[in-house]
């Protein structure tokens, strides 16, 4: 145990972090966020502490892998895993640490944190591993198992992205999981436009670049953007750039009435409301099925200066027909409930978690929304269903077994702005992590008709 005098450095609390994530299943993001406002750390330690969660998170198989040969037949704690495991990867992965100093900072760890039994196995393994090197994947015979553990990837997972979008795809994607994810922004039309944020941004001294996406968004190189004073006023907001392209696809005008089904935090309500005129009529419903969630909502919907607009309601979208009759709406979000899969580089933890069944189960409650919500849009208004996953189940597939039960609608090609290359077979839009270095997302049209 920790004598509490010691101040915490930023490998203890990586060494915290991963332990809780790793074994008591804590968001690696969520525990992050925590322990730094926790803790009063400086910027080179606090991008430390990061880069050693998530890359202990992200290369976990791989790690193991490796560490396996070295503690075979050993019964060891979590903690002293985590801790020779993080010890690896700084050797492997972190160029600009030598590998002494992991050594030494490792063996003050297990010190600190357990007794001088512990020390002296840590100090053994770690001397051996630097005596002996990793071993190589070459050794893997089943190529699928070798992908697995070279890119940390679950089996089934790796099966699955052959089979959907080939192997040379899924290696680019797999390769692309473990690169940090963009920071992006997304103007509030409401309050600015873009030329006056990057005017702002660029008197800050963030280095920044227009977005290859998303028509209102811009992509940080450099800096944060939440210390700035147009973050701070509402005028510019955190969201990813493709997942901005559900609303640009809504094709929505100042007077419309539009439901967003499955809303909160309320990233997509508050760039709905954005277009939205209170003057002319324009509102935005924004359901979830999580009562706590609500606030979220409306708390982001204030921040933006939009929330004139906004209703926000706990409310299962499956059950929208005790709320609201037919026909009430001009355009419908329903941004579902989905396996998570393109958010991979945020929470790279996710990989682990899920099974293929997982996806099945979120496809009948995705079909259960549709087909609730199918009723309540306009006649030749448009429902776009997206999700942040990238595989087939909670995409193509319920789009094309909705289309199936509902002749009322069609399927209408998901438009893409700006320089995206459009040399799609599908009508519906699937933008893979590995595409511009976004998050992964879908996006649908569905008009009805009739
Ligand atoms: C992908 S998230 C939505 C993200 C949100 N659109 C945004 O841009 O910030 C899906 C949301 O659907 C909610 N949800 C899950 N099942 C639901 C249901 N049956 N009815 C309404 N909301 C549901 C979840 O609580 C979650 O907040």
């Amino acid at each position: 145990m920790t004598n509490s005098s010691q101040k915490k450095t930023a490998r203890y609390l990586a060494l915290e972090s991963l332990e809780k994530v790793l074994t008591s299943g804590a968001y690696s993001n969520l525990q992050l966020n925590q322990v730094i406002e926790k803790n009063n750390l400086a910027d080179n330690d606090r991008r430390l502490l990061t880069n050693l969660v998530y890359g202990v998170i992200q290369h976990r198989l791989t790690l193991e892998y490796w560490l396996e040969p070295f503690t075979k037949g050993k019964k060891i704690d979590d903690w002293v895993k985590a801790l020779l495991m993080m010890a690896i990867y700084q050797y492997h992965y972190l160029d600009k640490v030598p590998d002494w100093a992991v050594t030494d900072e490792s063996i003050k760890l297990a010190k600190q944190r357990g007794h001088e039994g512990i020390r002296k196995f840590v100090t053994a393994i770690l001397h051996r591993i630097l005596r002996e090197g990793l071993t190589d994947f070459n050794q893997i015979a089943s190529e699928t198992t070798r992908a697995s553990i070279e890119y940390s990837v679950p089996e089934w997972l790796i099966t699955e992205l052959i089979n959907q979008y080939g192997t040379e795809k899924m290696i680019e994607i797999v390769q692309s999981l473990n690169q940090p994810a963009n920071q992006s922004l997304r103007i509030n039309t409401r309050l600015t436009d873009k030329e006056e944020v990057s005017r702002q941004l660029y008197e800050a001294d963030l280095d920044f670049r227009d977005s290859q996406v998303a028509e209102n968004a811009l992509v940080l190189e450099h800096g944060v953007i939440a210390n700035t004073e147009a973050f701070k006023n509402g005028e510019i907001t955190i969201q990813d750039e493709s997942s901005m392209l559900a609303v640009e696809n809504m094709h929505l005008q100042p007077s419309f009435r539009v439901l967003d089904a499955c809303a909160a935090p309320g990233g997509k309500t508050v760039q709905i409301a954005a277009e939205l005129d209170a003057d002319a009529g324009g509102k935005v419903t924004a359901l979830d099925i999580h009562q706590h969630k609500i606030k979220l909502i409306e708390s982001n919907a204030k921040r933006l200066a939009v929330n004139d607009v906004v209703k926000a309601i706990d409310l299962d979208a499956r059950k929208v027909d005790e709320k609201f009759t037919d026909e009430s709406f001009d355009a419908i979000l329903i941004d579902a409930p989905c396996s998570g899969f393109g958010l991979i580089r945020r929470k790279p933890e996710i990989r682990y978690e899920k099974r293929l069944s997982d996806s099945y189960n979120l496809q009948k409650i995705q079909l259960e929304i549709l087909a609730a919500v199918a009723p309540k849009i306009k006649k030749n208004g448009i429902i776009t269903y997206s999700t942040c996953t990238i595989l087939r189940q909670e995409n193509d597939d319920v789009v094309n077994q909705f289309l199936a039960n509902h002749p009322e609608f069609t399927l209408e090609r998901t438009q893409t702005n700006l320089n995206l290359k459009d040399d799609r077979q599908s009508d519906t839009l699937t933008i893979l992590p590995s595409d511009y270095g976004s998050d992964g997302f879908f996006v649908s049209s569905l008009r009805r008709t009739m």
